[in-house]
């Protein structure tokens, strides 16, 4: 079966490529000094209640599930998120996939500026190249998703620094164990384990169970993607992570403060 994951790579570095050029370490830091700060993303997956933390995603579709909330308003959404008690939001800004742009996520941070607290945002895209982290920073992001399986060790480096460069932090988002051997290697602070499987779309909570269990203490783990109930939630608690990210199921609650605090 194709690849999807791949597909994606493929078109992102050609959807970026009129917009590459040298963004340099010293460039982020000078931009991240001249913006107002960002609220912490790694801060807030530590609960200090000890409950499981909750990133709650804005996502209108997706290549598994197809349309999920099409007509959704992102500021709007990010509100009832952040009403619902959401510890971090994840803002998808990839247009063909998944119905996101940029500016949502521009939008939802502008809204919490006028609307606080500011719940800290992850910029969920593919990211390949550094300008993307200058964008994600301008945007109001807190954090950027970094796919391990999608980039060489190099290019993990080089986003990795430019992201802190800019005072963001970076999930570092791994599905087998070579995968998270390479995060860990990386000196990643935040690891996700993506329990879907990206060429076959199957989601499988084993998967956290499998990975969770070796991610170093003081590393940050989040269980990622096909959390739809609370039992849900409670084997990833039970399995040692901090955090869970949720997309599609909070994306379709009729009341998604009632069933983020029943994940907790
Ligand atoms: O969700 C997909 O179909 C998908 C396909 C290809 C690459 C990434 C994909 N999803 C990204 C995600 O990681 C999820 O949006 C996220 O973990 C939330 O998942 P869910 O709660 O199952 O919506």
């Amino acid at each position: 079966m194709a690849d999807k994951l791949d597909e994606i790579m493929a078109w992102k570095r050609q959807e970026i490529a009129p917009l590459v050029r040298e963004v340099s370490v010293d460039e982020l830091s000078a931009l991240h000094a001249e913006l107002p700060p960002v609220p912490s993303f790694a801060q807030n997956l530590r609960r200090a209640d000890g409950g499981l933390a909750v990133i709650a995603e804005i996502k209108r579709r997706s290549p598994s599930a197809g349309a999920i909330a099409t007509g959704v308003d992102a500021p709007t959404q990010a509100l009832r998120y952040q009403a619902a008690g959401a510890d971090c939001l994840s803002v998808l800004t990839d247009h063909k996939y998944f119905g996101g742009t940029l500016d949502d996520l521009s939008s939802v941070t502008a809204g919490f500026a006028l609307n606080p607290p500011a719940v800290p945002c992850l910029r969920k895209d593919f990211m390949v190249h550094p300008i993307q982290v200058r964008h994600a920073r301008e945007a109001g992001a807190s954090a950027i998703l970094i796919i391990v399986r999608a980039l060489s060790d190099a290019d993990i480096a080089l986003l990795y620094r430019s992201a802190t460069a800019a005072g963001l932090d970076a999930l570092f988002e791994v599905h087998t164990q070579p995968e998270l051997d390479r995060a860990i290697a990386a000196e990643a602070k935040i690891i996700g384990v993506n329990n879907r499987d990206l060429a076959i779309f199957k989601t499988d909570l084993a998967l956290s169970e499998q990975l969770i269990p070796g991610i170093p203490d003081g590393v940050i783990a989040v269980s990622e993607s096909g959390i739809h109930t609370a039992a849900d939630a409670a084997r990833a608690k039970a399995c040692g992570a901090h955090a869970v990210l949720v997309g599609e199921s909070l994306m379709k609650a009729a009341d998604p403060a009632a069933l983020l605090q029943s994940f907790r």
